[in-house]
């Protein structure tokens, strides 16, 4: 999310509505709300069938068993009846919640029903005055709808009322202004609270939202972080050229075995390995494919290896490998394993026929060496054996270190 975006949505602006201008966010908003909402108006339903169901009892001690009660029970029961399916269908179908549909045909169900009643009720006046500011504060408050059809409702119900003041039940002028007067003050007041509510909900919401986005923003840029760390951290121990450890890692990675050599007295082989004549190579064909070469013998060097070994470019055309737990006998099979593999190398960059040979020289960690210098010395001494002896060959260092063999 943009800061842009961000900063609209702070500022999020409602209609007159209370819904947000921005259609998609105030679609997200109802999203969210729907589980919620389809149960604040299961909750309605059942307080407004209880209610009617109430009110039976209350027509049966002032009407007795006669045909008017009859009509106003069957119209409670009615409207009851209605309530309770939208209530169980909502169960089931929480997202319904949000349908205009449903709710509006009980809404018209429920409000017709109190009309008829109010309009069979003997009741006074003032009682049925009272109950349509209850029935409006109720649709403003207590049941969850968009304000377009809240006043729908409320017109309706108000509208009806007055009309049944007018027509079947004429009121002194004085006494249907206070009614008109009544009604309107309480649909300003349920307007204002539905109003102030649903404001405070959505900026709520929209906060939320920004929360999030910045949550979100803060986190890609922590993965991108780590990862340009992984990065950085791979390219300070990695040889560009060849993908094998550069000098500074192979040390780390190799004094690391060698601190637990000692520690565990178990041998640790160091190979030093020179490609020949390389630089006759470089020469003949060029920088460009010396590289290739190097590469080319780097992966062959490490396809020979164990998970547990360490290859590392030692410089120019020279790699040094550490063996841990291998001693001279064992670090010699796997360098002549390494000999043969690169003579057996078909190079596509050279021309047909010609081969590469690589010279190695072989020295073992000695007990109580704390340094790898010594070893590394060893082996090169050894490697520059071999070279004068021809090239193409495996040179153990003269002294083998006594008494530290391999594990089986
Ligand atoms: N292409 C390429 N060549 C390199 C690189 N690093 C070192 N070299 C070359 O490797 C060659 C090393 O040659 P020398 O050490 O003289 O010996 P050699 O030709 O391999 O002969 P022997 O080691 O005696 O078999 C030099 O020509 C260097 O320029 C590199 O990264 N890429």
């Amino acid at each position: 999310m943009t800061a842009g975006k961000n900063e609209a949505r702070q500022g999020a602006s409602l209609n007159w509505c209370v819904e947000f201008h921005d259609a998609p966010l105030e679609a997200l908003y109802r999203r969210t709300m729907r589980l919620q909402d389809a149960q604040q108006l299961r909750y309605a339903l059942w307080l407004i069938a209880a209610t009617f169901l109430l009110f039976i009892m209350a027509d049966y001690v002032l009407l007795g068993a006669s045909g008017t009660f009859l009509i106003l029970a069957a119209t409670r029961i009615g409207v009851t009846l209605s309530c309770l399916v939208l209530a169980r269908y909502i169960t089931r179908y929480p997202a319904q919640a949000h349908r205009p549909l449903p709710l509006n045909l009980v809404y018209f169900a429920a409000i017709s029903g109190l009309l008829l009643t109010i309009y069979l009720h003997p009741g006074s006046v003032g009682l049925h005055i009272s109950s349509i500011v209850v029935a409006s504060l109720t649709i403003y408050l207590l049941v969850p709808n968009r304000l377009t059809w809240i006043l729908v409702w409320n017109g309706y119900l108000s509208f009806g009322f007055i009309l049944l003041a007018l027509l079947w039940k004429p009121l002194a002028p004085g006494m249907l202004a206070s009614a008109l007067m009544i009604i309107a003050f309480a649909n300003l007041m349920g307007w204002l609270t539905f109003s102030r509510l649903n404001r405070l909900q959505r900026k709520q919401f929209a906060l939320l939202m920004d929360e999030r986005d910045v949550n979100r923003k803060l986190q890609s840029e922590i993965e991108e972080r780590q990862m340009l760390e992984a990065q950085l951290r791979h390219m300070a121990s990695t040889d560009p050229l060849t993908g094998i450890a550069n000098r500074r890692h192979f040390f780390e990675l190799a004094e690391r075995e060698l601190t637990r050599a000692q520690r565990e007295h178990t041998p640790l082989a160091i190979c030093m390995v020179d490609i020949d004549l390389f630089k006759t190579l470089n020469d003949h064909h060029g920088h460009a494919v010396g590289d290739l070469v190097l590469t080319t013998v780097a992966s062959c060097c490490a396809s020979v290896l164990r998970e547990t070994d360490i290859i590392g470019r030692y410089g120019g055309e020279e790699f040094v490998i550490a063996l841990p737990q291998a001693d001279l006998e064992t670090a010699n099979s796997i360098a002549e394993r390494l000999r043969d593999k690169v003579t057996s190398l078909q190079l596509p960059m050279l021309p047909l026929g010609q081969r590469l040979s690589v010279t190695v020289g072989i020295s073992q960690v000695a007990h109580g060496e704390t340094r790898l210098e010594p070893a590394l010395q060893r082996a090169d001494e050894a490697l520059y054996a071999g070279k004068s002896r021809g090239r193409n060959c495996v040179v153990v260092a003269g002294e083998a270190p006594p008494a530290i063999t391999a594990k089986a």
